[in-house]
Formats: structure tokens, sequence, C-alpha cells
């Protein structure tokens, strides 16, 4: 059987972390914990959500691919999935909509994207402030490019990226479940 690894892409707020914490507790698989220049935030750990680089050493670092996001570099290797597949299971990866791009075309048969967005845009700032980001950090990415980019499928994902709605939690579950039967047939 192919290793896989889902990659949960989408804006920010709409789930991506959740989600992926999901996937670990329930199907068992491994998250593929990627390199940012990001500062951190209050609830998050080295090593746990990022490994949390400087710019130096972030140039340091052999990776699959690399993006800009908000003004900070973010980066994922083949290393760690490499890792993550070692021990059986299949991968878990959350990655802005051009890391999934990149992750469809670099490894096609393995990589399954799924695209989170919610049916009202205004309900992701206030995700982000329940959540406890700074507000100065959430004024930034609500002005970033890349977040007006990937709050709705760009069209380089359309037929790609398996589309999930997660207004309500027990929806979407119940969607990422039957999304997972389906490909383990
Ligand atoms: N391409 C790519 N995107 C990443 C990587 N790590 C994180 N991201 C994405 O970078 C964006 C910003 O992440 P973050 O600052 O944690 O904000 P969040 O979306 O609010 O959780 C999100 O879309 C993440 O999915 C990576 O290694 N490569
Ligand atoms: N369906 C949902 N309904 C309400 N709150 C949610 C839902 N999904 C996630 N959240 C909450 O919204 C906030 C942002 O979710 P998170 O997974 O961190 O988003 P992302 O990683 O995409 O930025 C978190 O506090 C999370 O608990």
């Amino acid at each position: 059987m192919v290793n896989k690894v889902y990659v949960i892409a989408g804006a920010a707020g709409s789930g991506k972390t959740t989600v992926a914490n999901y996937l670990q507790r329930q199907y068992q698989m491994q998250r593929v914990i990627t390199h940012t220049t990001r500062p951190p935030r209050s609830s998050e750990q080295e090593g746990v959500d990022y490994h949390f680089e400087s710019e130096q050493s972030m140039e340091r670092l052999h990776l699959l691919e690399e993006v800009e996001y908000d003004h900070h570099h973010y980066g994922s290797s083949m290393e760690s999935l490499e890792a993550g597949w070692s021990t059986g299971h299949d991968n878990v990866i959350v990655l802005d909509t051009k890391g999934a791009l990149t992750y469809h075309q670099k490894l096609p048969h393995q990589a399954i994207i799924i695209f989170l967005t919610v049916s009202r845009l205004t309900v992701l700032a206030k995700r982000m402030q329940l959540r406890g980001d700074q507000p100065s950090a959430i004024d930034s990415r609500l002005h970033s490019r890349e977040y007006h980019r990937d709050l709705n499928l760009p069209n380089y994902l359309k037929g790609i990226a398996h589309v999930i709605v997660n207004d309500d939690w027990t929806t979407t579950k119940r969607q990422i479940d039957q999304l997972i039967a389906q490909l383990g047939k």
C-alpha cells in the first residue's frame, strides 16, 4: 500500500490545525512539523506546532518546498515526511494553498489535498481572537495578500482538492470520516 500524506490547506482560522489534530487522534496519522520564521503564539510549542527558525537557520535546511506567507517564511522537508511514514502510518501536514499544489505535483500518488473554508468569512477573525492571537498578529494576517488568496479555493486547486466547509465541527468530522473511508478502499 502506498504511503499517503493528507495536506490540509485553507484560510487562517478555517480549522486546519483542528482537523490535523483530529486525524492524528482518530487515525494515528503522523503530523509533519514544518519550519517557520514566524514568532510562536503563546499556546505554541517548539517541535509540536512548528520548528521555529531564524532567517539564518531556515536557509540551512534542505526543504522540499518553501513559501512566504504574511512576511514570514515557511517550509517542509522530505526527511520529515519519510520519518512519519517510517512509523507505518499516513502523514498529515498543514500547508498554504501554494504548498498544497507543490505537494500534488511532486507527490501525485501520495498527496491528498483537503481545502477548508467557512460559509461566513467574518467568522475567521473571531476564531483567531478566540484562539488568543495577538490583535496586531490578526491585523497583519487580515491585511496579507496570502490570507486573501487562500480565503476561497484558488483556481489552481480546482478539481484537485476535496473541499470541506467547516462551519459545524460535528458535520466536518463526519465528512472527513467519509472521505477517509472512501479513499481507503
Ligand atoms: N507551503 C507551506 N505552507 C506552510 C508550511 N507551514 C505552514 N504553512 C502555512 O502557512 C500559513 C500560515 O500559517 P500560520 O502562521 O501557522 O497561521 P494559521 O493559518 O492562522 O494557522 C498557513 O496557511 C499554513 O498552512 C510549510 O511548510 N509550507
Ligand atoms: N467548526 C468549528 N466551529 C467553531 N470553532 C472552530 C471550528 N473549527 C475550529 N474552531 C476553532 O477555531 C480556532 C481556529 O482553528 P485552527 O484549527 O487553529 O485554524 P487554522 O489552523 O486553520 O488557523 C480554534 O480556536 C479552533 O478551536
